[in-house]
Protein backbone atom coordinates (compact mmCIF):
# COMPACT_ATOMS: atom_id res chain seq x y z
CA UNK A 1 0.00 0.00 0.00
CA UNK A 2 2.67 2.44 1.09
CA UNK A 3 4.62 1.63 -2.34
CA UNK A 4 1.05 2.37 -4.68
CA UNK A 5 1.24 5.82 -2.94
CA UNK A 6 4.23 6.61 -3.13
CA UNK A 7 4.46 5.22 -6.95
CA UNK A 8 1.13 7.49 -7.16
CA UNK A 9 2.97 10.82 -5.92
CA UNK A 10 5.60 10.17 -7.97
CA UNK A 11 4.20 9.87 -11.06
CA UNK A 12 1.84 13.28 -9.88
CA UNK A 13 5.23 14.65 -9.30
CA UNK A 14 6.40 14.37 -12.77
CA UNK A 15 2.88 15.15 -14.30
CA UNK A 16 3.81 18.65 -16.13
CA UNK A 17 1.98 21.46 -14.51
CA UNK A 18 -0.22 23.45 -16.80
CA UNK A 19 1.47 26.98 -17.45
CA UNK A 20 0.25 30.13 -18.83
CA UNK A 21 1.87 32.98 -20.41
CA UNK A 22 0.21 36.54 -20.63
CA UNK A 23 1.64 38.99 -23.06
CA UNK A 24 1.54 42.27 -22.15
CA UNK A 25 3.22 43.31 -25.80
CA UNK A 26 3.51 41.31 -28.44
CA UNK A 27 2.62 40.65 -31.91
CA UNK A 28 -1.47 40.50 -31.49
CA UNK A 29 -1.46 42.69 -28.12
CA UNK A 30 -2.36 42.11 -24.63
CA UNK A 31 -3.25 37.70 -24.56
CA UNK A 32 -3.01 35.02 -22.53
CA UNK A 33 -1.98 31.73 -24.20
CA UNK A 34 -2.38 28.07 -22.99
CA UNK A 35 1.03 26.79 -23.90
CA UNK A 36 4.32 28.16 -25.28
CA UNK A 37 4.83 27.41 -28.62
CA UNK A 38 2.01 29.82 -29.44
CA UNK A 39 3.49 32.50 -26.43
CA UNK A 40 6.90 32.16 -28.59
CA UNK A 41 5.39 32.63 -31.98
CA UNK A 42 3.97 36.30 -30.78
CA UNK A 43 6.75 37.64 -28.86
CA UNK A 44 9.84 36.30 -30.44
CA UNK A 45 11.43 38.80 -32.70
CA UNK A 46 9.31 41.34 -31.54
CA UNK A 47 11.02 44.71 -30.40
CA UNK A 48 10.28 45.66 -26.82
CA UNK A 49 8.05 42.36 -26.17
CA UNK A 50 7.02 42.18 -22.07
CA UNK A 51 5.63 38.46 -21.56
CA UNK A 52 5.49 36.35 -18.22
CA UNK A 53 4.37 32.96 -17.07
CA UNK A 54 2.28 31.76 -14.67
CA UNK A 55 0.74 28.54 -12.71
CA UNK A 56 -2.91 30.17 -12.69
CA UNK A 57 -4.54 31.62 -15.18
CA UNK A 58 -5.94 33.46 -12.97
CA UNK A 59 -2.51 35.60 -11.82
CA UNK A 60 -1.69 35.63 -15.57
CA UNK A 61 -5.18 37.64 -15.79
CA UNK A 62 -4.17 39.47 -12.93
CA UNK A 63 -0.71 40.41 -14.02
CA UNK A 64 -1.73 41.38 -17.82
CA UNK A 65 -4.70 43.50 -16.55
CA UNK A 66 -2.16 45.79 -13.94
CA UNK A 67 0.54 45.84 -16.64
CA UNK A 68 -2.05 47.28 -18.92
CA UNK A 69 -3.60 50.26 -16.82
CA UNK A 70 0.91 50.87 -16.03
CA UNK A 71 1.38 51.43 -19.81
CA UNK A 72 -1.86 53.51 -20.20
CA UNK A 73 -1.32 55.28 -17.28
CA UNK A 74 -1.10 59.45 -17.62
CA UNK A 75 1.74 61.80 -17.22
CA UNK A 76 3.36 62.37 -14.32
CA UNK A 77 2.91 66.24 -15.03
CA UNK A 78 -0.40 65.44 -13.42
CA UNK A 79 -1.52 64.27 -10.25
CA UNK A 80 -2.13 60.39 -10.36
CA UNK A 81 -5.12 61.21 -8.17
CA UNK A 82 -7.26 63.23 -10.43
CA UNK A 83 -7.88 60.08 -12.87
CA UNK A 84 -9.08 57.91 -10.30
CA UNK A 85 -11.85 60.24 -8.17
CA UNK A 86 -15.21 60.32 -8.53
CA UNK A 87 -16.93 58.58 -11.06
CA UNK A 88 -16.84 54.89 -9.97
CA UNK A 89 -16.21 52.26 -12.50
CA UNK A 90 -18.93 51.96 -15.04
CA UNK A 91 -22.04 50.19 -13.21
CA UNK A 92 -23.43 48.81 -16.38
CA UNK A 93 -20.55 46.18 -16.96
CA UNK A 94 -21.85 42.92 -16.61
CA UNK A 95 -20.54 40.56 -13.57
CA UNK A 96 -18.72 38.19 -14.80
CA UNK A 97 -21.25 34.65 -14.84
CA UNK A 98 -18.16 32.77 -12.79
CA UNK A 99 -15.42 33.61 -10.71
CA UNK A 100 -12.41 33.47 -13.18
CA UNK A 101 -12.55 33.80 -17.01
CA UNK A 102 -13.62 30.88 -19.52
CA UNK A 103 -9.90 29.62 -20.45
CA UNK A 104 -10.26 29.25 -24.06
CA UNK A 105 -12.36 32.54 -24.49
CA UNK A 106 -11.34 35.77 -23.61
CA UNK A 107 -12.69 38.25 -25.80
CA UNK A 108 -10.73 41.37 -24.72
CA UNK A 109 -8.06 39.66 -26.33
CA UNK A 110 -9.61 37.97 -29.35
CA UNK A 111 -10.89 40.70 -31.07
CA UNK A 112 -7.00 41.77 -31.59
CA UNK A 113 -6.54 38.44 -33.56
CA UNK A 114 -9.58 38.71 -35.50
CA UNK A 115 -8.31 42.44 -36.69
CA UNK A 116 -5.31 40.42 -38.86
CA UNK A 117 -7.88 39.02 -40.99
CA UNK A 118 -9.93 42.14 -41.87
CA UNK A 119 -6.92 43.22 -43.98
CA UNK A 120 -7.69 45.87 -47.11
CA UNK A 121 -6.87 44.16 -50.35
CA UNK A 122 -5.99 46.56 -53.16
CA UNK A 123 -8.07 47.34 -55.86
CA UNK A 124 -6.54 46.27 -59.24
CA UNK A 125 -6.02 50.13 -60.16
CA UNK A 126 -4.53 50.81 -56.54
CA UNK A 127 -2.19 47.99 -57.11
CA UNK A 128 -1.13 48.73 -61.12
CA UNK A 129 0.44 51.87 -59.59
CA UNK A 130 2.14 49.95 -56.44
CA UNK A 131 3.60 48.17 -59.26
CA UNK A 132 4.95 50.93 -61.36
CA UNK A 133 6.52 52.37 -58.14
CA UNK A 134 7.82 49.04 -57.36
CA UNK A 135 9.25 48.96 -61.01
CA UNK A 136 11.18 52.16 -59.74
CA UNK A 137 8.46 54.50 -62.01
CA UNK A 138 8.31 58.19 -61.15
CA UNK A 139 4.30 58.43 -60.55
CA UNK A 140 1.53 60.99 -59.91
CA UNK A 141 -1.99 59.60 -58.52
CA UNK A 142 -5.26 61.40 -58.14
CA UNK A 143 -8.65 60.81 -57.87
CA UNK A 144 -11.81 62.38 -56.19
CA UNK A 145 -12.37 62.11 -52.77
CA UNK A 146 -12.70 58.63 -50.91
CA UNK A 147 -11.11 56.37 -54.06
CA UNK A 148 -8.25 55.14 -51.82
CA UNK A 149 -5.26 57.16 -52.30
CA UNK A 150 -3.88 57.69 -48.76
CA UNK A 151 -5.02 53.43 -48.42
CA UNK A 152 -2.40 53.03 -51.41
CA UNK A 153 -0.20 55.38 -50.09
CA UNK A 154 0.47 53.79 -46.48
CA UNK A 155 0.57 50.24 -48.66
CA UNK A 156 3.68 52.16 -50.70
CA UNK A 157 5.18 53.10 -47.72
CA UNK A 158 4.99 49.72 -46.27
CA UNK A 159 6.32 48.20 -49.20
CA UNK A 160 9.26 50.61 -49.62
CA UNK A 161 10.46 50.01 -46.13
CA UNK A 162 10.20 46.69 -46.45
CA UNK A 163 12.23 46.96 -49.55
CA UNK A 164 14.96 48.98 -48.07
CA UNK A 165 14.46 49.29 -44.09
CA UNK A 166 17.23 52.41 -44.51
CA UNK A 167 15.52 55.36 -43.32
CA UNK A 168 17.76 57.45 -45.56
CA UNK A 169 16.62 56.33 -49.03
CA UNK A 170 13.07 57.30 -48.40
CA UNK A 171 11.83 60.75 -47.68
CA UNK A 172 7.73 60.61 -46.46
CA UNK A 173 6.74 63.98 -46.86
CA UNK A 174 3.54 66.05 -47.53
CA UNK A 175 2.89 69.54 -47.72
CA UNK A 176 0.96 70.31 -44.53
CA UNK A 177 1.68 69.48 -41.04
CA UNK A 178 -1.68 67.41 -40.80
CA UNK A 179 -1.44 65.58 -43.81
CA UNK A 180 2.26 64.35 -43.00
CA UNK A 181 1.16 63.04 -39.52
CA UNK A 182 -0.75 60.99 -41.60
CA UNK A 183 1.51 59.41 -42.91
CA UNK A 184 4.17 58.88 -40.27
CA UNK A 185 6.73 61.70 -42.19
CA UNK A 186 7.22 65.37 -42.10
CA UNK A 187 6.83 68.38 -43.99
CA UNK A 188 8.35 68.83 -47.52
CA UNK A 189 9.90 71.92 -46.40
CA UNK A 190 11.26 70.47 -43.67
CA UNK A 191 12.60 67.36 -45.08
CA UNK A 192 13.82 69.18 -47.82
CA UNK A 193 15.94 71.95 -45.55
CA UNK A 194 14.80 75.55 -46.92
CA UNK A 195 12.86 76.98 -44.52
CA UNK A 196 10.07 79.15 -46.14
CA UNK A 197 11.85 77.99 -49.26
CA UNK A 198 12.01 82.24 -50.78
CA UNK A 199 15.61 82.01 -51.95
CA UNK A 200 16.69 80.58 -55.27
CA UNK A 201 17.77 77.61 -55.74
CA UNK A 202 21.33 77.92 -56.57
CA UNK A 203 21.15 79.75 -53.22
CA UNK A 204 19.79 77.32 -51.08
CA UNK A 205 21.97 74.45 -53.05
CA UNK A 206 25.05 76.36 -52.32
CA UNK A 207 24.83 76.45 -48.82
CA UNK A 208 24.37 73.16 -48.07
CA UNK A 209 27.34 72.60 -50.30
CA UNK A 210 28.70 75.55 -48.22
CA UNK A 211 28.20 74.65 -44.68
CA UNK A 212 30.28 71.97 -42.58
CA UNK A 213 28.25 70.99 -39.78
CA UNK A 214 24.50 71.49 -40.90
CA UNK A 215 24.67 71.43 -44.29
CA UNK A 216 26.84 68.30 -44.34
CA UNK A 217 23.38 66.58 -43.22
CA UNK A 218 21.16 68.36 -45.62
CA UNK A 219 23.32 67.69 -48.49
CA UNK A 220 23.58 63.68 -47.16
CA UNK A 221 20.00 63.45 -46.98
CA UNK A 222 19.45 64.79 -50.90
CA UNK A 223 22.40 62.34 -52.06
CA UNK A 224 21.16 59.47 -50.05
CA UNK A 225 17.48 59.65 -50.83
CA UNK A 226 16.01 57.17 -53.70
CA UNK A 227 12.50 57.82 -53.55
CA UNK A 228 10.79 60.93 -52.46
CA UNK A 229 7.09 61.14 -51.40
CA UNK A 230 4.86 63.98 -51.67
CA UNK A 231 1.53 63.90 -50.20
CA UNK A 232 -1.17 66.68 -50.57
CA UNK A 233 0.85 67.62 -53.72
CA UNK A 234 -2.30 70.06 -54.38
CA UNK A 235 -1.03 72.42 -51.73
CA UNK A 236 2.48 72.78 -52.70
CA UNK A 237 3.60 75.78 -54.89
CA UNK A 238 4.55 74.82 -58.67
CA UNK A 239 7.30 77.61 -58.19
CA UNK A 240 9.04 75.56 -54.99
CA UNK A 241 8.50 72.22 -57.18
CA UNK A 242 10.55 74.16 -60.07
CA UNK A 243 12.82 74.85 -57.22
CA UNK A 244 13.33 71.50 -55.40
CA UNK A 245 14.11 69.79 -58.77
CA UNK A 246 16.68 72.13 -59.71
CA UNK A 247 18.11 72.04 -56.10
CA UNK A 248 18.02 67.83 -56.27
CA UNK A 249 20.03 68.00 -59.70
CA UNK A 250 22.67 70.52 -58.20
CA UNK A 251 23.19 68.35 -54.89
CA UNK A 252 23.37 65.12 -56.24
CA UNK A 253 25.28 66.39 -59.47
CA UNK A 254 22.98 64.69 -61.93
CA UNK A 255 21.26 66.07 -65.01
CA UNK A 256 18.39 63.77 -64.48
CA UNK A 257 14.86 65.05 -63.65
CA UNK A 258 14.90 65.84 -59.74
CA UNK A 259 18.37 64.77 -60.12
CA UNK A 260 16.81 61.28 -60.93
CA UNK A 261 14.84 60.92 -57.09
CA UNK A 262 11.78 58.31 -57.57
CA UNK A 263 9.08 60.53 -57.10
CA UNK A 264 5.91 59.47 -55.83
CA UNK A 265 3.25 62.29 -55.36
CA UNK A 266 -0.30 61.91 -54.05
CA UNK A 267 -3.12 64.07 -54.18
CA UNK A 268 -6.34 65.85 -55.93
CA UNK A 269 -6.02 69.31 -57.10
CA UNK A 270 -10.03 69.78 -56.48
CA UNK A 271 -9.73 69.89 -52.63
CA UNK A 272 -7.01 71.73 -51.31
CA UNK A 273 -5.30 74.94 -53.29
CA UNK A 274 -1.29 76.11 -52.82
CA UNK A 275 -1.11 78.51 -49.81
CA UNK A 276 0.43 82.02 -51.29
CA UNK A 277 3.86 82.63 -49.53
CA UNK A 278 5.31 85.79 -48.63
CA UNK A 279 8.47 87.97 -49.49
CA UNK A 280 8.23 90.83 -46.73
CA UNK A 281 4.92 92.20 -47.29
CA UNK A 282 4.92 90.84 -51.17
CA UNK A 283 2.24 88.50 -51.71
CA UNK A 284 3.71 85.66 -54.39
CA UNK A 285 0.99 84.19 -56.29
CA UNK A 286 1.20 80.32 -56.20
CA UNK A 287 0.76 78.53 -58.96
CA UNK A 288 -0.66 74.63 -59.13
CA UNK A 289 2.40 72.31 -58.96
CA UNK A 290 0.89 71.04 -62.14
CA UNK A 291 1.71 74.10 -63.53
CA UNK A 292 5.23 73.69 -62.85
CA UNK A 293 8.25 74.26 -65.86
CA UNK A 294 9.58 70.86 -64.66
CA UNK A 295 6.43 68.97 -63.85
CA UNK A 296 5.87 67.28 -67.36
CA UNK A 297 9.38 65.57 -67.54
CA UNK A 298 9.25 64.59 -64.28
CA UNK A 299 6.08 62.88 -63.69
CA UNK A 300 4.59 62.50 -67.20
CA UNK A 301 0.82 61.96 -67.21
CA UNK A 302 -1.20 61.40 -63.62
CA UNK A 303 -2.81 58.60 -62.96
CA UNK A 304 -6.40 58.36 -62.08
CA UNK A 305 -7.83 56.28 -59.50
CA UNK A 306 -11.82 56.23 -60.33
CA UNK A 307 -13.49 53.53 -57.78
CA UNK A 308 -14.89 55.03 -54.93
CA UNK A 309 -14.66 53.49 -51.96
CA UNK A 310 -16.27 55.78 -49.20
CA UNK A 311 -19.33 55.97 -50.71
CA UNK A 312 -21.43 52.85 -52.38
CA UNK A 313 -24.10 54.74 -53.76
CA UNK A 314 -23.36 55.96 -57.33
CA UNK A 315 -25.92 58.92 -56.98
CA UNK A 316 -24.18 60.19 -54.29
CA UNK A 317 -20.92 59.57 -56.17
CA UNK A 318 -22.28 61.79 -59.33
CA UNK A 319 -23.81 64.85 -57.05
CA UNK A 320 -19.96 64.28 -55.59
CA UNK A 321 -18.56 64.57 -58.29
CA UNK A 322 -20.27 67.85 -59.36
CA UNK A 323 -19.25 69.23 -56.50
CA UNK A 324 -15.52 68.45 -57.20
CA UNK A 325 -15.78 70.07 -60.25
CA UNK A 326 -17.88 72.64 -59.69
CA UNK A 327 -20.69 72.47 -62.04
CA UNK A 328 -24.15 71.75 -60.15
CA UNK A 329 -27.07 71.45 -62.47
CA UNK A 330 -29.03 69.35 -60.20
CA UNK A 331 -29.81 72.21 -57.40
CA UNK A 332 -32.51 70.75 -56.22
CA UNK A 333 -30.76 67.06 -54.89
CA UNK A 334 -28.54 69.23 -53.28
CA UNK A 335 -31.17 71.47 -51.50
CA UNK A 336 -33.67 67.92 -50.86
CA UNK A 337 -30.79 67.29 -48.55
CA UNK A 338 -31.53 70.29 -45.88
CA UNK A 339 -34.17 67.99 -44.05
CA UNK A 340 -33.42 66.97 -40.54
CA UNK A 341 -32.19 63.45 -39.91
CA UNK A 342 -32.79 61.50 -36.90
CA UNK A 343 -30.79 59.03 -35.09
CA UNK A 344 -32.50 56.47 -32.61
CA UNK A 345 -29.35 55.66 -30.82
CA UNK A 346 -29.08 59.53 -29.40
CA UNK A 347 -25.48 59.99 -31.53
CA UNK A 348 -25.91 62.88 -33.29
CA UNK A 349 -24.03 64.33 -36.65
CA UNK A 350 -20.93 65.38 -36.62
CA UNK A 351 -20.83 69.18 -37.67
CA UNK A 352 -18.60 70.22 -39.97
CA UNK A 353 -17.29 73.88 -38.75
CA UNK A 354 -14.94 76.25 -40.73
CA UNK A 355 -12.88 77.81 -37.65
CA UNK A 356 -11.76 76.01 -34.56
CA UNK A 357 -13.19 78.40 -32.10
CA UNK A 358 -16.33 77.90 -33.08
CA UNK A 359 -15.28 73.70 -32.98
CA UNK A 360 -14.51 74.43 -29.47
CA UNK A 361 -17.19 76.49 -28.39
CA UNK A 362 -19.81 73.90 -29.48
CA UNK A 363 -18.36 71.11 -28.27
CA UNK A 364 -17.84 72.76 -24.97
CA UNK A 365 -21.28 73.54 -24.65
CA UNK A 366 -22.77 70.61 -25.44
CA UNK A 367 -20.81 68.59 -22.68
CA UNK A 368 -21.84 71.24 -20.21
CA UNK A 369 -25.44 70.41 -20.91
CA UNK A 370 -24.70 66.92 -19.56
CA UNK A 371 -24.87 66.22 -15.89
CA UNK A 372 -22.45 64.18 -14.07
CA UNK A 373 -19.09 64.37 -13.14
CA UNK A 374 -16.19 65.02 -16.24
CA UNK A 375 -12.95 62.93 -16.54
CA UNK A 376 -10.17 65.22 -18.13
CA UNK A 377 -7.49 63.37 -19.32
CA UNK A 378 -4.22 65.54 -19.62
CA UNK A 379 -1.93 64.06 -22.97
CA UNK A 380 1.78 63.04 -21.92
CA UNK A 381 3.86 65.31 -23.77
CA UNK A 382 7.78 63.97 -24.49
CA UNK A 383 10.56 65.93 -26.72
CA UNK A 384 12.36 64.19 -29.30
CA UNK A 385 15.32 65.79 -31.71
CA UNK A 386 15.08 67.25 -34.86
CA UNK A 387 16.84 66.25 -37.93
CA UNK A 388 20.38 68.19 -36.78
CA UNK A 389 20.65 66.09 -33.57
CA UNK A 390 19.17 68.79 -31.32
CA UNK A 391 17.19 68.43 -28.44
CA UNK A 392 13.67 70.30 -29.60
CA UNK A 393 12.71 73.11 -27.22
CA UNK A 394 9.42 72.88 -24.75
CA UNK A 395 8.03 75.88 -27.52
CA UNK A 396 9.02 74.02 -30.42
CA UNK A 397 7.09 70.41 -29.21
CA UNK A 398 4.05 72.26 -28.10
CA UNK A 399 4.10 73.66 -31.80
CA UNK A 400 4.59 70.85 -33.84
CA UNK A 401 2.01 68.66 -31.21
CA UNK A 402 -0.83 71.52 -31.97
CA UNK A 403 -0.63 70.15 -35.27
CA UNK A 404 -2.34 66.41 -33.92
CA UNK A 405 -6.06 66.30 -33.90
CA UNK A 406 -5.29 64.49 -30.35
CA UNK A 407 -5.64 67.60 -27.59
CA UNK A 408 -3.48 68.15 -25.08
CA UNK A 409 -6.61 68.05 -22.63
CA UNK A 410 -9.64 66.18 -23.07
CA UNK A 411 -12.85 66.41 -20.44
CA UNK A 412 -15.62 63.49 -21.17
CA UNK A 413 -18.74 62.96 -19.44
CA UNK A 414 -20.99 59.78 -19.64
CA UNK A 415 -22.76 60.60 -22.92
CA UNK A 416 -20.27 62.68 -24.44
CA UNK A 417 -20.09 61.97 -27.95
CA UNK A 418 -17.05 60.87 -28.92
CA UNK A 419 -14.72 60.42 -32.27
CA UNK A 420 -12.22 57.56 -32.51
CA UNK A 421 -9.06 59.25 -34.06
CA UNK A 422 -6.98 56.04 -34.37
CA UNK A 423 -7.33 52.68 -36.14
CA UNK A 424 -7.44 50.20 -33.57
CA UNK A 425 -6.15 46.39 -34.07
CA UNK A 426 -10.00 45.96 -33.10
CA UNK A 427 -10.26 45.56 -36.74
CA UNK A 428 -13.60 47.52 -37.64
CA UNK A 429 -12.85 50.84 -35.41
CA UNK A 430 -10.99 53.17 -37.55
CA UNK A 431 -10.18 57.12 -37.31
CA UNK A 432 -13.26 58.79 -37.81
CA UNK A 433 -15.34 55.82 -35.55
CA UNK A 434 -18.32 57.52 -34.25
CA UNK A 435 -19.18 56.86 -30.55
CA UNK A 436 -20.18 57.37 -26.57
CA UNK A 437 -19.05 56.95 -23.50
CA UNK A 438 -21.15 54.43 -21.53
CA UNK A 439 -19.14 54.87 -18.61
CA UNK A 440 -15.58 54.65 -17.14
CA UNK A 441 -13.54 51.91 -15.68
CA UNK A 442 -10.09 50.65 -14.42
CA UNK A 443 -8.61 48.19 -17.36
CA UNK A 444 -8.41 45.42 -14.94
CA UNK A 445 -11.88 45.76 -14.23
CA UNK A 446 -12.64 45.60 -18.10
CA UNK A 447 -11.03 42.54 -18.76
CA UNK A 448 -12.42 40.69 -15.89
CA UNK A 449 -16.15 41.75 -17.73
CA UNK A 450 -14.60 40.44 -20.72
CA UNK A 451 -14.58 44.05 -22.18
CA UNK A 452 -11.80 44.82 -25.22
CA UNK A 453 -9.55 47.21 -24.42
CA UNK A 454 -8.20 49.42 -27.09
CA UNK A 455 -4.90 48.14 -29.05
CA UNK A 456 -3.89 50.42 -31.62
CA UNK A 457 -2.34 49.10 -34.66
CA UNK A 458 0.47 48.37 -36.13
CA UNK A 459 1.74 50.21 -33.15
CA UNK A 460 5.80 50.36 -31.92
CA UNK A 461 6.55 48.90 -28.68
CA UNK A 462 6.43 52.11 -26.21
CA UNK A 463 8.93 54.06 -24.61
CA UNK A 464 9.36 55.61 -21.36
CA UNK A 465 6.40 53.61 -19.14
CA UNK A 466 4.60 56.08 -17.16
CA UNK A 467 3.84 55.23 -13.45
CA UNK A 468 1.76 53.24 -11.80
CA UNK A 469 -1.95 54.00 -10.98
CA UNK A 470 -5.42 52.67 -11.06
CA UNK A 471 -6.91 54.31 -13.64
CA UNK A 472 -10.62 54.76 -14.70
CA UNK A 473 -10.75 54.94 -18.80
CA UNK A 474 -13.71 55.43 -20.77
CA UNK A 475 -15.80 53.04 -22.28
CA UNK A 476 -17.31 53.73 -25.72
CA UNK A 477 -19.69 52.55 -27.38
CA UNK A 478 -19.75 52.32 -31.31
CA UNK A 479 -22.24 53.01 -33.66
CA UNK A 480 -21.70 49.30 -34.75
CA UNK A 481 -22.65 48.58 -31.54
CA UNK A 482 -18.71 47.42 -30.38
CA UNK A 483 -17.98 48.43 -26.58
CA UNK A 484 -13.94 49.17 -26.08
CA UNK A 485 -12.66 50.55 -23.41
CA UNK A 486 -9.85 53.48 -24.25
CA UNK A 487 -6.88 53.68 -22.80
CA UNK A 488 -4.34 56.18 -24.26
CA UNK A 489 -2.05 55.69 -27.41
CA UNK A 490 0.94 56.78 -28.97
CA UNK A 491 0.62 60.27 -31.61
CA UNK A 492 4.40 60.73 -32.84
CA UNK A 493 5.43 63.58 -34.89
CA UNK A 494 9.02 62.47 -37.04
CA UNK A 495 11.82 64.55 -38.39
CA UNK A 496 13.16 64.61 -41.66
CA UNK A 497 15.39 61.51 -41.00
CA UNK A 498 12.01 59.41 -39.37
CA UNK A 499 13.78 59.51 -35.61
CA UNK A 500 10.92 61.31 -32.95
CA UNK A 501 10.85 64.50 -32.89
CA UNK A 502 7.59 64.75 -30.63
CA UNK A 503 5.22 62.62 -29.00
CA UNK A 504 2.38 62.87 -27.60
CA UNK A 505 0.32 59.40 -25.33
CA UNK A 506 -3.55 60.40 -25.01
CA UNK A 507 -6.87 58.72 -25.00
CA UNK A 508 -7.53 58.57 -28.74
CA UNK A 509 -10.88 60.41 -28.65
CA UNK A 510 -11.91 63.67 -29.72
CA UNK A 511 -15.68 65.28 -28.73
CA UNK A 512 -17.46 64.77 -31.78
CA UNK A 513 -20.60 66.91 -32.09
CA UNK A 514 -18.46 69.12 -34.41
CA UNK A 515 -15.23 69.33 -35.92
CA UNK A 516 -13.16 71.57 -38.21
CA UNK A 517 -13.11 71.10 -41.80
CA UNK A 518 -9.27 71.34 -41.51
CA UNK A 519 -9.16 68.99 -39.30
CA UNK A 520 -11.82 66.43 -41.16
CA UNK A 521 -9.31 66.54 -43.92
CA UNK A 522 -8.92 63.00 -45.22
CA UNK A 523 -11.35 61.47 -42.68
CA UNK A 524 -14.24 59.46 -43.76
CA UNK A 525 -16.92 60.30 -41.09
CA UNK A 526 -20.18 58.57 -40.69
CA UNK A 527 -23.10 61.24 -39.83
CA UNK A 528 -22.06 64.52 -41.27
CA UNK A 529 -24.11 67.94 -41.01
CA UNK A 530 -22.36 71.03 -43.29
CA UNK A 531 -23.62 74.48 -42.84
CA UNK A 532 -22.64 76.48 -46.20
CA UNK A 533 -23.58 79.41 -44.85
CA UNK A 534 -20.33 79.85 -43.48
CA UNK A 535 -17.69 81.01 -45.99
CA UNK A 536 -16.01 78.00 -47.86
CA UNK A 537 -12.92 78.65 -49.66
CA UNK A 538 -12.53 76.85 -53.05
CA UNK A 539 -12.89 73.00 -52.78
CA UNK A 540 -14.20 73.19 -48.95
CA UNK A 541 -17.32 72.38 -49.14
CA UNK A 542 -16.61 69.41 -51.40
CA UNK A 543 -14.20 68.77 -49.01
CA UNK A 544 -16.58 68.47 -46.11
CA UNK A 545 -19.37 67.26 -47.76
CA UNK A 546 -17.15 64.09 -49.18
CA UNK A 547 -16.47 63.33 -45.95
CA UNK A 548 -20.08 61.90 -45.20
CA UNK A 549 -20.81 57.91 -46.30
CA UNK A 550 -24.18 57.86 -47.33
CA UNK A 551 -26.73 60.92 -48.48
CA UNK A 552 -29.11 59.32 -45.63
CA UNK A 553 -26.63 60.72 -42.75
CA UNK A 554 -25.56 64.01 -44.38
CA UNK A 555 -27.56 66.59 -43.79
CA UNK A 556 -26.64 70.08 -45.41
CA UNK A 557 -27.99 73.35 -44.57
CA UNK A 558 -27.66 76.58 -46.56
CA UNK A 559 -26.99 74.96 -49.88
CA UNK A 560 -26.14 77.32 -52.77
CA UNK A 561 -24.46 76.49 -56.12
CA UNK A 562 -22.48 79.47 -55.54
CA UNK A 563 -21.02 78.37 -52.28
CA UNK A 564 -18.98 75.53 -54.56
CA UNK A 565 -16.38 76.74 -56.37
CA UNK A 566 -13.54 75.00 -58.16
CA UNK A 567 -10.63 76.58 -59.53
CA UNK A 568 -11.05 76.80 -63.47
CA UNK A 569 -7.78 76.29 -63.77
CA UNK A 570 -8.04 72.99 -62.16
CA UNK A 571 -11.22 71.89 -64.01
CA UNK A 572 -9.33 72.76 -67.14
CA UNK A 573 -6.26 70.55 -66.58
CA UNK A 574 -8.34 67.69 -65.23
CA UNK A 575 -10.78 67.67 -67.95
CA UNK A 576 -7.70 67.52 -70.42
CA UNK A 577 -6.24 64.48 -68.81
CA UNK A 578 -9.43 62.77 -68.67
CA UNK A 579 -9.72 63.78 -72.53
CA UNK A 580 -6.48 61.98 -72.52
CA UNK A 581 -7.31 58.82 -70.50
CA UNK A 582 -10.77 58.54 -72.38
CA UNK A 583 -8.54 58.42 -75.48
CA UNK A 584 -5.71 55.94 -74.15
CA UNK A 585 -8.25 53.61 -73.04
CA UNK A 586 -10.74 53.92 -76.39
CA UNK A 587 -6.61 53.25 -78.14
CA UNK A 588 -6.25 50.08 -75.95
CA UNK A 589 -9.68 48.77 -76.96
CA UNK A 590 -9.23 49.17 -80.44
CA UNK A 591 -5.10 47.14 -79.80
CA UNK A 592 -7.28 44.44 -78.47
CA UNK A 593 -9.57 44.13 -80.78
CA UNK A 594 -7.32 43.90 -83.33
CA UNK A 595 -5.45 41.37 -81.59
CA UNK A 596 -8.24 39.55 -81.22
CA UNK A 597 -9.43 39.43 -84.56
CA UNK A 598 -5.51 39.39 -86.53
N1 LIG B 1 -9.00 48.77 -51.69
C1 LIG B 1 -9.91 49.17 -50.80
N2 LIG B 1 -10.84 48.29 -50.36
C2 LIG B 1 -11.78 48.66 -49.44
N3 LIG B 1 -11.86 49.90 -48.89
C3 LIG B 1 -10.97 50.81 -49.27
C4 LIG B 1 -9.95 50.52 -50.24
N4 LIG B 1 -9.22 51.64 -50.44
C5 LIG B 1 -9.75 52.58 -49.62
N5 LIG B 1 -10.79 52.08 -48.93
C6 LIG B 1 -11.63 52.79 -47.93
O1 LIG B 1 -12.19 53.94 -48.54
C7 LIG B 1 -12.25 55.03 -47.63
C8 LIG B 1 -11.52 56.23 -48.22
O2 LIG B 1 -10.14 55.90 -48.39
P1 LIG B 1 -9.02 57.03 -48.33
O3 LIG B 1 -9.17 57.86 -47.12
O4 LIG B 1 -7.70 56.34 -48.58
O5 LIG B 1 -9.42 57.88 -49.60
P2 LIG B 1 -8.74 59.20 -50.15
O6 LIG B 1 -8.73 59.08 -51.63
O7 LIG B 1 -7.42 59.42 -49.48
O8 LIG B 1 -9.80 60.27 -49.68
P3 LIG B 1 -9.62 61.85 -49.44
O9 LIG B 1 -9.10 62.43 -50.73
O10 LIG B 1 -11.00 62.28 -49.13
O11 LIG B 1 -8.69 62.02 -48.29
C9 LIG B 1 -11.64 54.53 -46.34
O12 LIG B 1 -12.70 54.14 -45.48
C10 LIG B 1 -10.82 53.33 -46.77
O13 LIG B 1 -10.68 52.38 -45.75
Amino acid sequence: MKRALSKLKLASNSMPKPKYYAVAQGKEGPKVYHNWDECSKNVSRYPGAIHKSFSSLEHAETWLASSISLQAAPSSSRPVDSFSHSQKPYSRIAKPKAPTLAPEVVKAYRSNTEASTSKITLSDEQQAVLQRIKRGENIFFSGSAGTGKSVLLREIINELKNRDPRSSTLGITASTGIAAINIGGCTLHSWAGIGIGNESAKKMAGKFIGQAKHGSMLLDRWKHVKTLIIDEISMVDGQLFDKLEEMARLLRGNDAPFGGIQLVLSGDFFQLPPVPNRNGDEIITPVFAFDAKTWEICVGRPVTLTRVFRQKDQTFVTLLNAMRFGKIENVEAFTALAREVTYTDGLQPTELLSRREEVERVNNRRLDQLPGNCETYEAMDSRGTNSKGEKVSREQMERLLDRLVAPQSVGLKVGAQVMLIKNLAQGRLVNGSLGQVIGFSTAHDAIQRHVPIADQENKQPQHNPPPEGAQLWPLVRYTNGEEVLMIPQEFTINNADGGMEARRTQVPLILAWALSVHKSQGQTLERVKVDLKQTFEKGQAYVAVSRATTMEHLQILNFHPSKVVAHPRVQQWYTEIDRYRRVEEEMDMDDAMEAYYS
